[in-house]
């Protein structure tokens, strides 16, 4: 049967095969109930991506992510890669655990359950909320206020830079930077409130607001940011315990604003020292191609308003190819993500849409080449859990699929009310 392989062009198709590729799913072919599962398809791992996955709630985006990081940990490249899955819901834990209750489901695609080695990382400051709640973890992780911009800052504390507040903060950090680079902690800040003429009532707002900020639990004296991007490695970073907060959002995007930051500066890096060896005849990578998977993206990277994410990973998808980095952002409504996100999508994963805003977004990533309108592939989908379009801008191709079964457990899965 031919190889169906999204995100990969021709040339490496003849040259590679199959290898560096991961196994997303099943090719659907007829229509609704008619529709039968047919050859498998592949997706690209090897080069880097901007990847969407879409659909409506409840129709699998969080289990297709966890899909897509057991594919690239299992496939043949996995060592030059590394994976990190911002976990907004506390769910990818369960990754460590086989999927056996799909046992029977997983043997139809010659597949077993199987357990991954998954690191999760929660905030420092939150460990004891993690062991009172016996919610598990590995390691955990802390950031350096000394590289967060003045505009980070305001974002984060929700502060207009322009304000009397914001412009306070603004002296304050433009002066620490000056004196001490990167090297100051989020003290250093607060006692920075007293050094200028400002307004009483203005110097305690910022210093209350910047107090808060301590009981997020993610300041320390050094970033430890550095220790996601390991050769091989399934990172999952847990935010979820920001969840109640009502700047949980901010939080959230500011440690993954400056992750992103982080692991770009040091792909370019990586990369410049990888193109002078390939100069030479050596071919090794010098740092792991990162895979960062973003579920509820739209909050990280909105299409109205900005985030402390959305440079960062708006750099991602601008640049992100030449140092080899990739991203998978997972949203509910793919109209509330940012405009030059959904356009550089190179490979989109749909599940079942019905607000007419997302499903005419979603047609407009690839209008040149579809036959119909986008809705008319929707309708013709199968009504059964997993069934999704991919959208293949590689091969201007659609495709009806069904995903595979996951292989490790899935704790997002939907509860219900019944006894039995
Ligand atoms: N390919 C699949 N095969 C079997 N079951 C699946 C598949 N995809 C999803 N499911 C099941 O469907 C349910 C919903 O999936 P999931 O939690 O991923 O939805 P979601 O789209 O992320 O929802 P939300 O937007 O509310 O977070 C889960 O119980 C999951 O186990």
């Amino acid at each position: 049967m031919p190889k169906i392989t999204v995100g990969r062009d021709e040339e490496d198709k003849q040259k590679y095969g199959l290898e560096g590729t991961g196994k997303i799913g099943k090719h659907l072919v007829g229509e609704n109930e008619e529709a039968h599962t047919a050859n498998t398809v592949y997706f690209d791992i090897a080069r880097p991506h901007v990847m969407g996955v879409f659909g409506k709630r409840g129709t699998g985006k969080s289990y297709s992510l966890g899909t897509i990081a057991e594919e690239i940990q299992t496939s043949s490249v996995a060592q030059n890669c590394s994976t990190v899955i911002i976990d907004s819901m506390g769910i990818y834990w369960s990754m460590k655990h086989p999927n056996d209750r799909a046992a029977s489901m997983l043997e139809g695609w010659d597949e077993k359950p199987e357990a991954f080695d998954v690191n999760v990382y929660i905030p420092e400051g939150k460990v004891q909320s993690f062991e009172q709640n016996e919610m598990p973890y590995d390691d955990t992780f802390t950031v350096n206020p000394g590289e967060l911009t003045a505009s980070e800052w305001a974002m984060a504390l929700n502060i207009d830079i322009n304000s009397e507040t914001g412009i306070l903060l603004d002296r304050i950090i433009s002066e620490l930077s000056d004196r001490s680079g990167v090297d100051y902690n989020l003290d250093h800040i607060i006692k920075g409130t007293h050094k200028f003429e400002f307004d009483e009532h203005i110097k305690k707002n910022l210093e209350n607001r910047l107090r808060n900020a301590k009981d997020w639990g993610i300041f320390g004296e050094e970033s430890s940011l550095g220790k996601f991007t390991e050769r091989g490695e399934l990172s999952v970073i847990d935010v979820s315990v920001f969840g109640e907060m009502s700047s949980g959002w901010s939080i959230r995007s500011l440690v993954v604003g400056l992750l992103a930051k982080r692991i770009l500066r040091q792909r370019m890096e990586a990369r410049r020292v990888e193109e002078l060896e390939e100069m030479e005849g050596i071919s090794e990578n010098e740092m792991p191609i990162v895979w960062m998977m973003i579920d509820e993206a739209h909050q990280f990277l909105p299409a109205k308003g900005e985030t402390p994410a959305t440079h960062p990973l708006l750099r991602w998808v601008k640049i992100g190819r030449e140092p080899g980095v990739s991203l998978v952002l997972a949203t509910q409504q793919p109209a509330k993500l940012h405009p030059n996100a959904l356009s550089q999508c190179d490979i989109v994963l749909s599940h079942r849409l019905t607000a007419k805003q997302d499903i005419d977004a979603l047609g407009e990533i690839m209008q040149t080449y579809m036959r119909h309108d986008i809705q008319h592939y929707i309708d013709a989908l199968p009504d059964r859990t997993g069934t999704g379009l991919i959208l293949d801008d590689n091969s201007e191709r659609i495709f009806p699929i069904q995903m595979r079964p996951r292989k490790s457990w899935h704790a997002g899965g939907t509860p219900d009310a019944f006894t039995d």
